[in-house]
Formats: C-alpha cells, structure tokens, sequence
C-alpha cells in the first residue's frame, strides 16, 4: 500500500498560519481518516499538540518524506457541520483564489462565539396555599419590596425579570435573599433573537394544478429513490415557480430533512419572507444583511441545533450549518448578485452544487430567464430541465410594444416618451389602473450613441460598446483599442451624437410636468436610502396611493400588484450597450422580468419598450417572451467571440497607488501566463482606470476548460509568493466575471 498524506489546516483562528501543512497517515488510521476531519498533529519546533483540519488527501510527498511528520490521532470520527464547511473552504479558495484565512471567513461568517440573548423570570417556589399566611407576615414587618413581589407572583407564578427590577422597583438583594429563604427562584432561559415577522397565520398549500403537480411527482419520485439532482425550473413569470419551492420543501421537512433558501437581496422582501413563514411557521429563519452580528450569530445557532428547517436569505445563507441538509433552492438563479464581490470572488451557484454534492442534497434553480450557463447544462443533460409554460392564475402574458425612438426623434418628438408610451399613459390615469417606468441603469458606463440613427461607437474587434473616458477618446476594455471622440455620427453624419444622460430623477421631472395630475413615486438608490423606505414606497404603490411608479431595476421584484396594467421600459439600450459580454443577456432579462409585473391580477397587462436598437434580437426575442430564441442567438454570439459559458474567462485585476507599478507587474504576470504556451488579453486600462487615486490594470485569459484557468491562477499565486512585490498593489482573481472591469 502507498503512504497516504494529508493537507491540513492548522489553527483557523491564527492569521499567520494562511497555509496547509502536509502530515503522514500513520498506517493504522489510513482506512479511517477522511477529508474534513479534524485531527490531533504535533506542530512547530516544539511539536506542540494542535488541532487541525484535513483539507485534502493524496500520495504524493510535497517536500523530503523523511521529514514529514505524522498525524496523531482523529478527533471526531464524523464529519462535523464545521468540518463540512472548511472543506468547502479549501475548495472556494482553490477554485475562485484567495487566501484561506478569506476563504473561512466566507463559509464560517460568525466565527467569535457571541452571546445568546437570555431571558430572566423570577418563580414562585412556595406551595400556593402558604402564600398568603407569608404575605401577612411580610406586610406586618413593613418588609414592602418582598411583599410587593410575594403579591404579584401570587397572581401570575413567574414574573419577568423586566417587571422585577423596573415596575415593581425590587432591590437585587431582596431578590437574593428571598431565593436564599426557598420562596422564589430566579430563572434564565436562552432564546434566539428572531428577525421574522412572526404571528404570522398559517395558511394551507395551494391545490397545485396540473404543470406543478407533475414537477413535485417527480421530484418525490427521485427523493425516494436516493437520486439527489439538480432541476432547472424555468417558469415564466407568475407561473408559480415558488408554490413549486414550498412543495418541494415541505417533502423535504417531511422527511427530517432541512432546506436553503437563496433569493437575492433586491427580492426579498416582505411579501415573499411571509408566504415562507405562513407556511411554515416558526421553523423558518431568515438571513438578510440589515441584520445585526447577534441576530445572524442566533440563526446560525438554530439551524445548528436543529431549531429550524429551513432558512431563507441571500448568498450567505449557503454557509448556514445544518446537520442533515435535503435541499438547496436558489430562486432567481440568473441574478449577479450571486457572485461575489469580494475576493473569494465565488459564484453561489456553483458553491451551492458543490455543497449539494458534498452532503447529499437536491438543487432547485429556478427563473424566468435562466442563466446562459444553467441553461446549456440543462439541454446538455447535466440538469433535469423543468418547464412552467403559463401563468399560474387566469392572468395571460401582456401585450408587448416596441417603440423605436429614432423613428420619434424623426417625427419631432424630443420628449422621453413615444407617442404610444404617450398615450396609454393617459389611458390608465383615467381608468385608475396603476403604471410602473422603468429605467435601466445598471451596467451603464458611458457608452456613445447617436440619437438620429442608434447607433452606438463599437470596438472594432470586440463587438462591445466603446467608453468614453475624460480625456476625450473613446476605448475597448477587453482590447485596449481606442479612437478619438467624433463629432458627427460615422454613420449619418448627425450631429446629436453623445453619451447617454438619462436619470430616474430627470424621468420623474418629466412625468410630473407632462402628467401633471398623477399621483408619481420614485425608487432608485436616492430614495431608499433609509432602512424601510424601500418597503414603505412598495406598500404605498400597492395600497393604491399613487398612480405611477418610476424607478431602477429595483421595482422588477418580488411584488405582485394587482393594478399594474401597463408597463413602460423608456430605455432599453441603457444596459444593451454596457461594455461587458454579459450586456445582452442582462438586458433581455431585466425587461423579461419587467414585462412580467404587468396584468398579473384580472385586467390584461400591456407593455411598451421604448428603444434605438428595435432589431437587436434581445429586444425582439424579450417582446415575444421568446426565451429559447434568444438563448440560440446568444450563445451563438458567445461562441462565435470564445466567451462564457462556451469558453471559460479569468479576469485579473492589479491595483495600486502607483500607475507605472501596476502596469509593470501586469505586464510580469502576462509573461509568466504566457510562458506556459497561454494567450493573455492585456494588460490594460480597466474601465474605472482609476478609482481615488488607485490605479487599475486587467488581464484576460480565456480557456476552454475551467481546470486549466485554476492552473493559471494557482501558477500565478506561487509566483507572486516568490517576488517582492510592491506592497501596495492588490491583486484579485475572478472566474467567469458578472462585471466588466
Ligand atoms: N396552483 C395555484 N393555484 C392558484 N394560484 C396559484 C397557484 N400557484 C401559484 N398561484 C398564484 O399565482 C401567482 C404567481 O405565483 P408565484 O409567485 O409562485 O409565481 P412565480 O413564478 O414565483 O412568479 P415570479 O417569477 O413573477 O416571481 C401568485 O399570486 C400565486 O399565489
Ligand atoms: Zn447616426
Ligand atoms: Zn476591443
């Protein structure tokens, strides 16, 4: 038999130790000794006894044999919640680079053991009966604390410690004395603080119809079996994907199990965290990032103790330890938010597979416009594909319009609305029926475009939208190509030719001026700044208070209002022409799913988009909620340029203080990549070249197979290990970025 060794991980409290250390397997426990077990292993020049972590097992000695040491002993024979999630560590950080030290943070975000909340009482002790001879013996010593106490416990048996000290004003020491006499004793109970609504009333399941019915079918049918898949559940909007969720954990609870719930952040809300908790009760906790490091530390603790089943919150909820996990269900499955902004730059898509994997749990992805990535697994047999065609109650998919602005612009109308979007605006103020505009400015980075014809300054050789920079010239972010601004349009030789200057501010002025009888509210950054004013503004809309609703991506989620029959885009091309490969997909997207939020209750729904691109096939295909039409064209495009999900993307990113530093050392480690028979993209500028006074350099690598970027990643680690370099530049990796850099 072969030496077996082990990698292990010493100490996970001490910064300094960011490094695995290798240990020989004594033969004895060589059958025994699994990844994620902790072990006992002499360490240091003292060989002092220390606990540690196997992170990974293999033959291979990775420096002389004769001078590795031997493990100890194993401490726990199975594999601990804990343990499960520094192995998830080792992986993020081997897949997604950081150091370990970043990795553990991530998966154990609550490391200091906090405190739990108590609650204090104060029982009677004495027999009933005898209480009141005590208190006539109390009173006639004029002893008027123990007296006040004796009388309110004869009312009530426990009293809470707040009523105690603060009503009743009794001193600690007649409090002591009396527990000292045998009256009364003075009791502390542990409870968790919960951030849920709570008192919710239960409701029943929904009879599912037919479509879901058949999903859940099969879902119990491979839950029986032993088979733990992955379901890509595209539903389009209002299909009752989520009544398919609460299915599906209610199988899972059924059987001991416990659930994870990811939705992002901009979705869960109110609304949604109530249908979990009318269903389930007290046995749901919620994660969420307003909460404070007590409340988080609690929820951990419960799903720990196997106090609740089923958790719901973003990202991090992934890292909640539950003893005997059964599902993983990730709703919105396509949102960026998912990935990581912080190094380890990780995709909790993927973390949330590899933890299914790890401990034998069943994924449910879920979206209406599912992610390019998710969605060739999907037709490459890797995830069971799952269908819902048609909205769940009578309510039909909106009527959809797309208004070419060039063609307004023709015609004399300078405003920020076609004459259609004009029309029906007026339209439904007089028939008190409620309007969402819709503005979106997310991945906007100053792209060029002519207002006579649409078109937008292109990268010759990247077919992503130039950026216009300061100092006047116009560049490509994956190229480093760049040209000077023109003054007419190359095409038409208009000359309203310009960067893109529309704000929600600006819509809502224009609302407000044309409109001047609407009832208008705003949501973007601005106005949500405050802890419920993101909720409060929902709940004014939806309560009927105001006819039109102006915002950001930010009003697309999570709300079902009833009212809602028309829906405006007044942009389409804000994020159409970001400059990032992900632009189209993000665009379809965002007006799929703002489509979506029109007609949901009784009236038809109808949906203007108002856009300089009309045949851009992600305008079109979203117009047609044509899905699998858009995804043929798209990943043709992604083939066509080697981008993700076809081909595999590193982005690394330099920063430092010092411009001439950066581009140095970017230009090292493209050496380093390239001397190893790989073709590096850059260095150059990034898109924000330059943020309070750091400068910033990108390199790109592309490869087919994912396996070959870590090894670029992991070459690139040792060899920044090796140099001395600056100390101020911060180096980061990505895989397969949401973002342009
Ligand atoms: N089986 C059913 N019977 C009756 N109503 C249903 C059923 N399933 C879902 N609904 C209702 O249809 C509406 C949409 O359902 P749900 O929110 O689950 O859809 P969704 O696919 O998650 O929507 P979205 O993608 O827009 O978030 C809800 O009001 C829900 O109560
Ligand atoms: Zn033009
Ligand atoms: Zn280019």
């Amino acid at each position: 038999m072969e030496t077996l060794y082990a990698d292990i991980i010493i100490n996970i409290s001490h910064e300094a130790l960011d490094r695995v250390f290798q240990y020989r397997v004594p033969f004895s426990l060589c059958e025994q000794i699994r990844v994620g077990q902790s072990v006992r292993v002499p360490f240091g020049a003292g060989n002092r006894e220390q606990r540690g972590y196997v992170v990974r097992l293999s033959d291979q000695a990775e420096y002389d044999p004769k001078k590795i040491k031997e493990i100890l002993s194993i401490e726990e024979d199975s594999v601990s919640a804990e343990s499960r999630m520094i192995k998830l560590a080792y992986w993020i950080r081997e897949n997604y680079g950081s150091t370990m030290i970043q990795a553990l943070k991530t998966v154990l975000p609550v490391q200091d053991k906090m405190k739990q909340k108590e609650k204090k009482s104060v029982r009677l002790m004495l027999p009933k009966e005898q209480a009141p001879g005590l208190l006539d013996e109390y009173l006639g010593r004029h002893y008027a604390a123990k007296a006040r106490l004796l009388a309110a416990l004869m009312d009530e048996q426990t009293v809470s410690w707040e009523r105690v000290t603060k009503d009743l004003k009794i001193p600690r020491t007649t409090v002591a004395g009396m527990e000292q006499d045998g009256i009364i004793r003075v009791e502390t109970e542990m409870f968790y603080r919960n951030p849920g609504p709570g008192g919710m009333e239960a409701e029943a399941a929904l009879p599912l119809n037919e479509s879901q019915e058949k999903l859940i079918q099969e879902f119990k049918a491979d839950y029986a079996a032993g088979e733990r898949k992955t379901y890509l559940l595209h539903g389009v909007t209002g299909s009752g994907k989520t009544e398919v969720y609460l299915a599906a954990i209610e199988e899972v609870v059924r059987k001991g199990k416990q659930a994870i719930v990811l939705i992002p952040e901009i979705a869960l809300t109110y609304q949604t965290v109530c249908r979990f908790t009318k269903r389930f009760g007290d046995r749901v906790s919620i994660l969420n990032s307003r909460l404070s490091k007590g409340e988080k530390y609690d929820q951990w603790l419960r799903a720990k103790n196997g106090d609740c089943d089923i958790i719901i919150g973003p990202r991090s909820a992934l890292f909640v330890p539950f003893p005997n996990l059964g599902l993983i269900i990730m709703d919105e499955e396509h949102e960026g938010s998912y990935k990581s902004e912080q190094t380890p730059k990780y995709h909790a898509r993927e973390v949330a597979l590899k933890k299914a994997d790890m401990e034998g749990a069943a994924v449910i992805l879920g979206s209406a416009t599912p992610s390019l990535e998710s969605y060739q697994k999907a037709l490459d047999g890797k995830y069971r594909f799952w269908t819902l065609k048609d909205r769940a109650k009578e309510a039909v998919l909106p009527d959809v319009y797309i208004e070419d602005l060039r063609e307004e612009l023709k015609q004399g109308n300078r405003s920020m609305f076609s004459r259609r979007l004009y029309e029906l605006i007026g339209d439904r103020l007089r028939k008190k029926e409620q309007v969402m505009l819709f503005l979106n400015r997310r991945g906007y980075a100053g792209f060029v475009s002519c207002r006579s014809c649409g078109t937008v300054m292109q990268c010759p050789h990247c077919d992503v939208s130039l950026t216009y920079h300061r100092d006047g010239k116009l560049r490509c972010h994956y190229c480093g190509y760049e040209e000077v601004m023109p003054e007419a349009c190359p095409e038409c030789g208009s000359p309203f030719i310009g960067t893109f200057g529309l704000g929600t501010q600006k819509a809502e002025a224009a609302i407000r001026k044309e409109f001047p009888e609407a009832r208008v509210l705003r949501m973007d950054m601005d106005t949500t700044k405050r802890k419920h004013s993101h909720e409060e503004i929902l709940k004014t809309f939806s309560e009927g208070r105001a006819d039109i609703l102006v915002g950001t991506q930010m009003i697309v989620k999570g709300h079902d209002f009833e009212n809602v029959t028309l829906v405006g885009i007044l942009a389409a091309d804000l994020s159409l022409h970001a400059n990032d490969f992900r632009a189209a997909e993000r665009t379809f997207q965002l007006l799929t799913q703002a489509a979506g939020r029109a007609g949901r209750g009784e009236k038809a729904g109808e949906v203007v988009i108002q856009t300089y691109s009309p045949e851009h096939y992600c305008i079109v295909t979203a117009a047609a909620q044509d899905y699998e039409e858009f995804y043929r064209q798209e990943i043709a495009y992604r083939t066509m340029l080697c981008y993700p999900p076809v081909w595999q993307m590193l982005t690394v990113l330099l920063a430092g203080p010092s411009e001439e530093e950066c581009k140095q050392t970017a230009q090292r480690m493209a050496r380093v990549i390239q001397n190893s028979g790989i073709r590096v993209i850059g260095p150059g500028e990034a898109s924000l070249a330059k943020v309070n006074d750091i400068y910033r350099q990108v390199l790109y690598v592309k490869e087919k197979d994912y396996k070959e970027l870590v090894k670029v990643k992991d070459r690139l680690e040792l060899w920044i290990d090796r140099q001395e370099l600056p100390k101020d530049i911060h180096i980061t990796f990505d895989f397969n970025p949401m973002s342009s850099y």
